[in-house]
């Protein structure tokens, strides 16, 4: 039987709004903002685990993400705690700290993880773009946008339709999208 809702869990609203605009087409999405404990590891170590805790807190299917941003320069770094580089050095301080490097590469990771429900592992969807990061442009309305620039436009200078069809969580949520496709939810028997 195909999953008719899902809830994801979230407590960023940028998120849940890219969510809905590219998932909310196809599946019924609601939301629960539980401040899910973060571990330290990999971003599919990490997102696995937000989901696992969600699943057996909620008894129900959930889905849980965890987004990166890894600068090349800095071997990956920031990656998962792009969260505190943020807060802590703010859009401009992100660019500030390739200032010294000639490559400005970054690549932005979404990691979506899926379960369906207490004691069922995830599953994880996972999507990358490769970007730039310059100085801040466009309006400064959803964390590291402004900084992270793709096919020579940053995704805060993006209209939200143009960010959706390309971006790390769009490429995400297509994987998942196609999983669903086919998926059929074990009977509750
Ligand atoms: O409740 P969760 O889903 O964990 O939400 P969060 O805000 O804690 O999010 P993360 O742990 O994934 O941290 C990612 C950081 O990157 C930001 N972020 C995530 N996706 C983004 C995007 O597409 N564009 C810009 N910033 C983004 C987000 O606001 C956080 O500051
Ligand atoms: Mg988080």
């Amino acid at each position: 039987m195909p999953l008719e809702k899902i809830t994801f869990v979230t407590g960023n609203a940028g998120k849940l709004a890219e969510v809905q605009a590219i998932l909310g087409k196809y599946i019924k999405i609601e939301n629960h903002g539980l401040d899910l404990e973060e571990i330290q590891g990999s971003v599919e170590e990490v997102s696995a685990a937000k989901c696992r805790k969600a699943a057996e807190i909620l008894k129900r299917p959930v889905l849980t993400e965890d987004t990166c941003l890894c600068f090349r320069a800095l071997n990956g770094l920031p990656g998962p705690y792009i969260k505190w580089f943020l807060q802590g050095v703010g859009t401009e301080g992100l660019n500030k700290l390739l200032a010294g490097f000639e490559d400005k590469s970054a690549e932005a990771v979404c990691t979506f993880a899926f379960s369906e429900g207490p004691g069922c592992e995830p599953l994880i969807f996972q999507g990358r773009t490769e970007g730039r990061i310059v100085c801040p442009r466009g309006p400064a309305k959803f964390g590291w946008d402004p900084v992270f620039e793709y096919e020579g436009q940053t995704y805060a200078e993006m209209d939200k339709d143009k960010k959706n069809s390309v971006s790390h969580r769009y490429k995400a949520l297509e994987k998942f999208r196609v999983f669903l496709e086919t998926y059929d939810k074990k009977d509750e028997s």
